[in-house]
Parts: structure tokens; C-alpha cells; sequence
């Protein structure tokens, strides 16, 4: 335990995996948020708390945040760091935890960045307070903020904050707190609602009125997430293409944070296959409704597997005439084994944050022999990769894809094979 009230000036070694920056001090570690590597910081120590006085240097890394609301704002902890530098540190964290899976020399990786101003998925939170709304992220540990600018989000959705709220606020179900997702989908937004309590006929009456002012197709209530969902309105189709299929998305489903993010995501994985004949089979794991298999299915015959049944229930109505085909499966209670994946001539898999888990060993043992792995959260990759390391799989190649702008999320596409065919190939192409 560090001396009650002892001050110090000291110096920010690095980012922590939140992007605080990080000082050591007689053996422990603090985390200073809003601070860059090589700043000098004033700070006073309380017990096991270490609090900022004042930022004594700047790092040349350092900007001005784009968004007024970026220190309140749950939403952007990283808004003071240049673009170019947060890649580079996105990329870093990337190279360790594929480092730390046993994967030593690696090549050079490709990269993408998101512009701002594009996210097509938003999950805020709802306070009711005096005289209206609050429709924002959470600040760290407290209330929404609301969100009346925001440079992450795209124009069509910042465009519907102002009028959400009006029609919100006039809303009897919304007492205390509630939550809004928004996919920004092809046919316009689509809008999941939470409130404390269920819909009158008065409020459905209003979301209708507001949802055909706005050219919004659906909107969908339920009472918390994982809740059941009930349509409030839809006056129109919904559907979002995935190489060129149109799909009937769900409620709430999961889209890739962004179109351009989403649209590097796909190429990185296309690049990833090995040369396939056209009755190859492709094995595809965690698909969601669809965003990579309509795409793979380009190139060969893809077996999709996911938990959630109203997405798959979605892919599959649109695999006619693709060589798609959907199942439910979850992975982690029924992962495949080794004999479900014999035919599987590479194996595409893009799991939750929590990583692959009971999935991952069944597939290590199995005979595949090349893999694409994305992964939207570095420790899982490195838990995940391990195994796969061990079981003879050379990391062929990485991009990494910075879509979480502004924050310390990062997503990579990974390539791994033990064909030797194919690394012999590879090794011999890299000498030139
Ligand atoms: C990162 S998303 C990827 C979805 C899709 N590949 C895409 O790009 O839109 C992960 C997906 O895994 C699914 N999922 C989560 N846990 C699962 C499990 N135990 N078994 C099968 N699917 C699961 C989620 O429903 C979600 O669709």
C-alpha cells in the first residue's frame, strides 16, 4: 500500500487494454485514463488509488477530440489520440496476444480504419428525467449521456436522435430507465425498444404515427435484452444484402459495426481461402444471419452453423439459389467434432467476444487443414490460438480492422494453415 497522499510526477509507460494510460509506482500498476505513453502526470496517491492532478506534457500522439461530449461519453475513451496512432496501437495489441498464443515471427499485417460518421449499429440507454429523454451511451460507472452529437454514428441515424426522443418522451411505458438498439439496415432503420413497462395502445399508436414520418419499417418492442420480442409496426419490408442476397434480418440482430468495416472483414476472409474446387465444402461457424456466408458462398458449398435460431431462420430463407445452407447449433453445447468437420475443406469461424470456447478443441483435433479465424477480442484470440498453434497451424497472414473507432476494440481476420502443400507454396512465393 502506497503512503496516504503522497504526489508524484511520473511518466505514462503505456496503454492498458481499456486504453488508460499506465504508470508504475513502487511495484503497482495504476490506470490513468484520458493519458497517452510518454506523458508526464501529476498525481496523488490515496491508499490503492492513484488520481490525476494535472497532465504536465503532451504526447506528439495527442489531439483534440472531434465530439464535445468525448470525455462524459462512454462512448469514445480514445478520442484524444490520433487516428494513425490508435491503428497502431490497435495493431499492437493484435501482435501480442498472437505473440502470446505461441505464433513468434509473424508477417506483416494489412490494415483498415473506419471513417467516422458510419457506425449502422447503435445500443444506447434510456433515462426518462424532467421534461424528457436522455437517449445515450453510459458514462463509465454512471448515467447516459445524451447523445446530442456524435461523431461515430451514422448521419441517417443522428438525424432520428431529436425526433426519438420527442416521441420517447411522450411514451407511458418509459418511466425509469429503458434501452434502444438501431440497425441501420438497406430498408432504413429498424428500431428494437426496451421499456419498464409494457406498450399502451396509445403508445404503440404513436410509435406508428412516428416510425411512418420517418420511413422507418419496424419497430419492435421487448422488455429487456434476450427478452421475447413483439412487433409494435411494420408497414414495410425489412432486408439488408449480403453479396448481393437479400436477407430479412431479425430484430436486434448482429451487424458488423460498420458497411466499410464489414465490407474489409469480407474481403480479408475471401483472400484467406486456399484455391478451392467448386464442390469444395466450407464450413462456417457463428454465422449470424449471413454476412460472410453469402459471400463464401461464391466459392464453394457452405454449411453455416449458429446459436441464434431467428438469425439462421433469416439465412436460410434467403439460401435459395446460393450454395448456402443453414443449422441451429450452439457451438459451445453441441460444438462439431472431429467427424462432423471430416469433408470440411476449411473451416471459417467468427465467434462472440468470449472466443470459441468448447468449440475450439474439437476443431484443433479435427483433420482441417485451413482455417480463417476473426476475432473481435485479442485475450480470447490468444486462448483460442494456443491450441491451434500446438496442433501444427501456421499463421499465414492478418489484417487487422480498427471499426470500433475511437475505442480500445480492435477485430482481425486471421489465416492459419498446416497444408503443407499450401505453406510450401507460401514460403517459396515469399523468397520470391
Ligand atoms: C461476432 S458475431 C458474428 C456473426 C456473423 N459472422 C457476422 O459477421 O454477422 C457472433 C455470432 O455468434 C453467435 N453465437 C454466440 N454464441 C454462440 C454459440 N454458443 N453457438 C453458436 N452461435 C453463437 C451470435 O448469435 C452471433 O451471431
Amino acid at each position: 500500500m502506497i503512503a496516504t497522499s503522497s504526489q508524484q510526477h511520473l511518466q505514462i509507460e503505456q496503454l492498458g487494454h481499456s486504453g488508460d494510460g499506465l504508470l508504475r509506482h513502487e511495484g503497482q500498476v495504476f490506470y490513468i485514463p484520458g493519458t497517452l505513453p510518454g506523458e508526464t502526470v501529476h498525481v496523488r496517491f490515496n491508499g490503492s488509488q492513484c488520481d490525476l492532478l494535472a497532465r504536465e506534457s503532451d504526447s506528439s500522439d495527442r489531439v483534440t477530440p472531434v465530439c464535445a461530449l468525448a470525455e462524459p461519453c462512454g462512448g469514445c475513451t480514445l478520442q484524444h489520440m490520433a487516428l494513425p496512432a490508435l491503428l497502431d496501437w490497435k495493431m499492437s495489441r493484435v501482435r501480442n496476444a498472437l505473440q502470446a498464443a505461441g505464433y513468434d515471427s509473424l508477417p506483416t499485417p494489412t490494415s483498415f480504419q473506419t471513417p467516422s460518421h458510419s457506425r449502422q449499429r447503435l445500443d444506447a440507454a434510456l433515462q426518462r428525467v424532467d421534461g424528457g429523454v436522455v437517449l445515450g451511451l453510459h458514462q463509465r460507472g454512471g448515467d447516459p449521456v445524451d447523445m446530442t452529437e456524435c461523431a461515430l454514428i451514422h448521419p441517417r441515424l443522428m438525424a432520428l436522435l431529436t425526433p426519438l426522443r420527442e416521441v420517447l418522451s411522450g411514451l407511458g411505458a418509459l418511466t425509469g430507465r429503458g434501452g434502444i438498439a438501431i440497425n441501420l439496415l438497406e430498408s432504413g432503420p429498424d428500431i428494437t425498444l426496451e421499456t419498464p413497462s409494457p406498450l399502451s395502445s396509445s403508445d404503440r399508436r404513436k410509435l406508428a404515427d412516428f416510425a411512418r414520418a420517418h420511413a422507418i419499417p419496424r419497430i419492435t418492442w421487448r422488455a429487456a435484452p434476450g427478452k421475447e420480442m413483439e412487433t409494435v409496426v411494420q408497414w414495410g419490408p425489412v432486408f439488408h444484402s449480403f453479396a448481393g442476397v437479400k436477407v430479412a434480418p431479425p430484430p436486434a440482430t448482429f451487424l458488423q459495426a460498420t458497411r466499410e468495416a464489414e465490407q474489409s472483414i469480407v474481403d480479408a476472409v475471401l483472400r484467406a481461402l486456399p484455391s478451392l474446387n467448386r464442390k469444395d465444402r466450407l464450413v462456417e461457424l457463428y454465422a449470424g444471419c449471413g454476412t460472410l456466408t453469402f459471400p463464401l458462398a461464391q466459392k464453394g458449398h457452405v454449411k453455416a452453423y449458429e446459436g441464434s435460431a431467428e438469425a439462421i431462420a433469416a439465412l436460410r430463407k434467403a439460401t435459395h439459389g446460393t450454395r448456402a445452407e443453414g443449422d441451429v447449433r450452439d457451438l459451445n453445447r453441441q460444438p462439431l467434432l472431429p467427424h462432423d468437420l471430416k469433408n470440411a475443406r476449411v473451416v471459417i469461424l467468427d465467434p462472440p467476444y468470449s472466443g470459441a470456447g468448447k468449440q475450439l478443441a474439437p476443431l484443433a483435433r479435427s483433420d482441417v487443414k485451413d482455417i480463417v479465424y476473426i476475432s473481435c477480442n485479442p485475450a480470447a484470440l490468444t486462448k483460442d490460438l494456443a491450441p491451434l498453434h500446438e496442433a501444427g497451424f501456421q499463421l499465414i497472414d492478418w489484417h487487422v480492422v480498427d471499426q470500433f473507432l475511437w475505442s480500445s476494440d480492435v477485430e482481425t481476420v486471421i489465416t492459419l494453415s498446416r497444408d503443407a502443400k499450401r505453406l510450401k507454396k507460401i514460403e517459396k512465393k515469399r523468397r520470391g
